[in-house]
C-alpha cells in the first residue's frame, strides 16, 4: 500500500485553500498531519477521499488514480472518519456500524453470521456494545465518534484517513482510539491537533500552514520549541519522555510569565 499525493491544489472559487502539497503514506505507516486552525488539514483529506475535487495534483493510491477509483473499490481499500458526525437518518448504533459491511457486499446481501461477529467486534472494541441498539442521535459527541470508528472498523480497510478521530473523546478514549487503531497494523493518515497525541503516535508529521506544506519529519524533526512557535506563535518546552521515549511537550503560556 503507498498513497503519493504530487502537487494537490483546491480552491474554494477563486479562494486557492491548499496549494502544491506533497506527500506520501506507505504501508504500515501512522502519518500525522498538523496545523493551525483553517491550515487546510482537512481540505487535504476531503481531496483525498473525494468529497472535494482538485484544482490539479496527482493522489495515487498503490500507482492508481484515486480520483478515477470507482466507489466501491475506494471504499474496499479506504475507511474515512470525516470531522462532520453527522448522519441523516435516526439509525439504531450497531445498524451504522453494519453500513461499514457494505462496500463488501452486493445489493440485497443479507446479513451473515460472520458480518454480525465483525459488528460485534466494532462495538466491543470501541466500548459502544452497552448502546448497540440507542438511536444515533441521541448520543453525545463522543459517543457518536465512537461510533463512526466502530464503522470504520467493520469496513476491515487496509488503509484509514482520519480528520481529527479523538477531538470529541475524554483522554481514556482518545488513548484506547489511537491504541485499537495503531493495534490494527493498517497505515493511517489523520489530521491531529494534539501535538503531544501526535507525538505518542504518529511515525512522521507534515505541517501545515496557510494552505501550504511548510515541514514534514518526524515528531523529533518536527516538534521543537521553534517550529512550534513558528507555526501556533506560542512558547514551548519539549523534552524526550524518561518514560515513553517520546516527544512531550509543556506550553508556557504568557500569563505565567515565564
Ligand atoms: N465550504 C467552504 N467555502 C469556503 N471556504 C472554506 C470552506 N470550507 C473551508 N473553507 C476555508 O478553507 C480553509 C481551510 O479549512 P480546513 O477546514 O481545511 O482547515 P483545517 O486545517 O482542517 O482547520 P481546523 O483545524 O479548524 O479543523 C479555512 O480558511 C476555511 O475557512
Amino acid at each position: 500500500m503507498k498513497l503519493q499525493v504530487e502537487q494537490l491544489s483546491f480552491s474554494y472559487d477563486e479562494n486557492k485553500i491548499i496549494e502544491d502539497i506533497h506527500l506520501h503514506v506507505t504501508k504500515g505507516e501512522f502519518i500525522g498531519i498538523i496545523g493551525p486552525n483553517g491550515s487546510g488539514k482537512s481540505t487535504v483529506l476531503k481531496n483525498l477521499y473525494r468529497a472535494l475535487k482538485p484544482d490539479s495534483g496527482a493522489m495515487l493510491l498503490d500507482g492508481e488514480n484515486l480520483l478515477k477509483m470507482n466507489n466501491r473499490k475506494a471504499a474496499q481499500k479506504i475507511g474515512v472518519v470525516g470531522q462532520e458526525n453527522a448522519v441523516p437518518f435516526d439509525f439504531k448504533v450497531e445498524e451504522i456500524v453494519a453500513m461499514g459491511l457494505s462496500p463488501h457486499k452486493k445489493l440485497f446481501d443479507g446479513d451473515t453470521p460472520a458480518d454480525k461477529e465483525i459488528v460485534a467486534k466494532a462495538l466491543a472494541q470501541t466500548g459502544m456494545k452497552e448502546m448497540a441498539k440507542r438511536n444515533y442521535l441521541h448520543l453525545s459527541g463522543g459517543e457518536k465518534q465512537r461510533v463512526l470508528l466502530a464503522r470504520v472498523l467493520a469496513q476491515q480497510t487496509d488503509f484509514l484517513l482520519l480528520d481529527e478521530p479523538t477531538n470529541h473523546l475524554d483522554i481514556h478514549f482518545q488513548l484506547q482510539m489511537f491504541d485499537l487503531i495503531k493495534g490494527l497494523g493498517v497505515t493511517v493518515l489523520s489530521a491531529i491537533h494534539d501535538l503531544n497525541l501526535a507525538a505518542l503516535y504518529c511515525d512522521r508529521l507534515y505541517v501545515l500552514k496557510d494552505g501550504r506544506l511548510q515541514k514534514a519529519g518526524t515528531p523529533e524533526d518536527i516538534l521543537t520549541p521553534a517550529t512550534i512557535q513558528e507555526v501556533y506563535g506560542i512558547k514551548a518546552d519539549v523534552m524526550i519522555h524518561p518514560v515513553t521515549k517520546k516527544i512531550s511537550i509543556t506550553y508556557l503560556p504568557e500569563s505565567l510569565h515565564l
